[in-house]
């Protein structure tokens, strides 16, 4: 069973359709980069699989649950990093860890999200108001939040922004072993090409509201072992062969 299945997903804001009849089948394991230029719609589709965003056509499977026929049992298999202004203020970040587990049904917060609290240099904030954070603090928070109880699925957008380099590290490795040891799959939104070649097993380029390129691990493992490529290149060219607007 596909941990994520998207098939002719459209969604338009009024006139402007972001996403045109796209498709998209994400096996357990996988640790897929979403990337793509400024506005090409990624959050707009990671809002979709969160149920942010209703779709104008299309369906969305979440480990073989489809949104449009049970939303809270397929949200149950997605995990969303929560959108760090969207916090309650009031609240501590345990607290919100523990609203989160209950909604999830777990009888508390896993052993693994307080590791990973540790990992992220997060443990010392646990018990104090949200709103005594900095943005990366509460960004690390959306993130404990959104891995809480490591469902099949779960998807982040641009996760290392604004996180120090030993937290992105930290982040990196757990996702990495989530997808390796326990088969999540992840989908990770990011402009930093450089986290997506390292890390990932599959990166897919979103252009015109399509996935115009699929690069496997065995296309992803040739660019890395080329002194002379990287995914970087690889993109640059991608973008001119799908004639892509500059930017500059
Ligand atoms: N609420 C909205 N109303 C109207 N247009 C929107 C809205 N949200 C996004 N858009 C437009 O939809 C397109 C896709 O935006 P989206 O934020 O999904 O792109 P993105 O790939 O995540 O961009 P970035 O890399 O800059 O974060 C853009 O043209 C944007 O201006």
């Amino acid at each position: 069973m596909s941990a994520l299945e998207i098939a002719g997903l459209v969604h338009a804001y009024g006139p402007h359709r972001v996403l045109d009849n796209l498709d998209l089948r994400i096996a357990p394991g996988e640790f897929v980069a979403l990337i793509g230029p400024n506005g090409s719609g990624k959050t707009t589709l990671l809002r979709c699989l969160a149920g942010i965003l209703a779709p104008q056509q299309g369906r969305v499977a979440i480990a073989g649950i489809a949104l449009g026929e049970d939303a809270l049992a397929a949200k149950q298999r997605l995990g969303f990093a929560v959108d760090p202004t969207l916090l309650p203020p009031l609240l501590t970040g345990r607290q919100c860890l523990e609203l989160f587990a209950g909604a999830r049904g777990l009888g508390g917060v896993p052993a693994a999200t307080l590791a990973l609290a540790g990992e992220l240099a997060f443990d010392t904030w646990l018990d104090r108001e949200v709103q005594s954070y900095s943005l990366g603090t509460r960004q690390k928070l959306g993130i404990l939040l959104g891995v809480i109880g490591e469902p099949p699925l779960i998807v982040l957008d641009e996760p290392m922004n604004g996180l120090d380099p030993l937290s992105a590290f930290a982040l990196k490795q757990y996702l990495v072993r989530l997808t390796r040891e326990n088969g999540c799959a992840v989908l990770l939104a990011t402009h930093a090409l450089e986290v997506a070649e390292r890390f990932i097993s599959r990166c897919v380029l979103l252009l015109g509201g399509r996935l115009v390129q699929d690069w496997d691990t065995a296309a992803l493992d040739a660019i890395r072992h080329d002194a002379d490529n990287s995914l970087e290149q690889v993109m640059v060219e991608a973008l001119r062969r799908f004639g892509a607007p500059r930017t500059d």
